[in-house]
């Protein structure tokens, strides 16, 4: 399956909207919100900070980010998602006024961002970077954004070492993820996890990458008995 285009992952990720956490929850049995608060510690963002969330979606890691910098602390959420940053706003007014006045969500393209060089104390990318059409523009642009020093993680699936594994992860992605989805008439869009997971760098490619980028440091740590993984950076 070739890399589809940006507007058809816009398009996907618009159409899943309506179930995209729903089925998270589900999928994971709950895993992805112990899998994002792991790759939050690895970055540790502090109280009164400014942080950028990538490919925020629905804003899960960007409320997580606000809940560490509240309440003087800033936390903008960018996504090129009209229907998954709608749903991130609606789900943000439930939260503590402490909470919403440090949060923005900001239409756009990760790989081209509407800020200045060293603007934010750190970052997060959660699910994103497997998803952009250049990852190496992606890592230059995170990198330019971020003040010296600064850290970011970035969590994502990957391919595990363990044939077990591999084959118990290609199981369940092709016989109970993309079923599930299939009887919501999301077939195509769960089905497109397997090759993207397949085209992704493994965690010492990604290192090399981020290296290439500018990154001072650079640790990939596998999580999920190697299902996911975080890369964490330092600027
Ligand atoms: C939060 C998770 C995935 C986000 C996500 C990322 C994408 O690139 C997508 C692309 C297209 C459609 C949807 C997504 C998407 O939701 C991770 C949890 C959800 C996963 C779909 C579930 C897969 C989990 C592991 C392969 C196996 C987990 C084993 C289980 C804990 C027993
Ligand atoms: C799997 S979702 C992850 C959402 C959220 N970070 C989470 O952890 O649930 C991937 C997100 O990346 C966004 N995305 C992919 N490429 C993008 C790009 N070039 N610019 C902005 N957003 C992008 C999609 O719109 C989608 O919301």
């Amino acid at each position: 399956m070739p890399q589809p285009s940006e507007t058809e992952i816009q398009q996907i990720f618009d159409r899943i909207a309506p179930v995209y956490d729903r089925f998270n929850d589900l999928l994971s049995l709950g895993q992805h919100r112990i899998w994002k608060n792991m790759a939050l510690g690895w970055c540790d963002p502090q109280q009164g900070e400014k942080w950028l969330d990538l490919c925020c979606g629905s804003g899960d890691m960007t409320a997580l980010l606000a809940k560490r910098v509240a309440p003087t602390g800033q936390v903008i959420g960018v996504d090129f998602s009209t229907e998954l940053l709608a749903i991130a706003a609606d789900k943000a007014k439930n939260y503590l006024p402490k909470i919403q006045k440090c949060l923005t969500w900001q239409e756009g393209n990760v790989l081209d961002l509407p800020f200045d060089d060293n603007s934010f104390d750190g970052a997060t990318l959660a699910y994103g970077l497997r998803n952009v059409s250049n990852i190496p523009q992606c890592l230059a642009e995170l990198y330019r954004v971020l003040k010296k020093g600064a850290k970011a993680s970035i969590l994502d699936f990957h391919r595990p070492s363990d044939p077990l594994m591999q084959a118990f992860q290609d199981f369940y992605l092709d016989r109970v993820v993309v079923p599930l989805a299939d009887r919501f008439g999301m077939t195509d869009e769960y089905a497109y996890i397997a090759p993207s997971l397949a085209r992704f760098p493994i965690g010492a490619e990604q290192v090399k990458l981020a290296k290439a980028a500018g990154f001072d440091r650079a640790t990939h740590y596998a999580i999920a008995n190697g299902m996911m993984g975080v890369l964490v950076l330092q600027k």
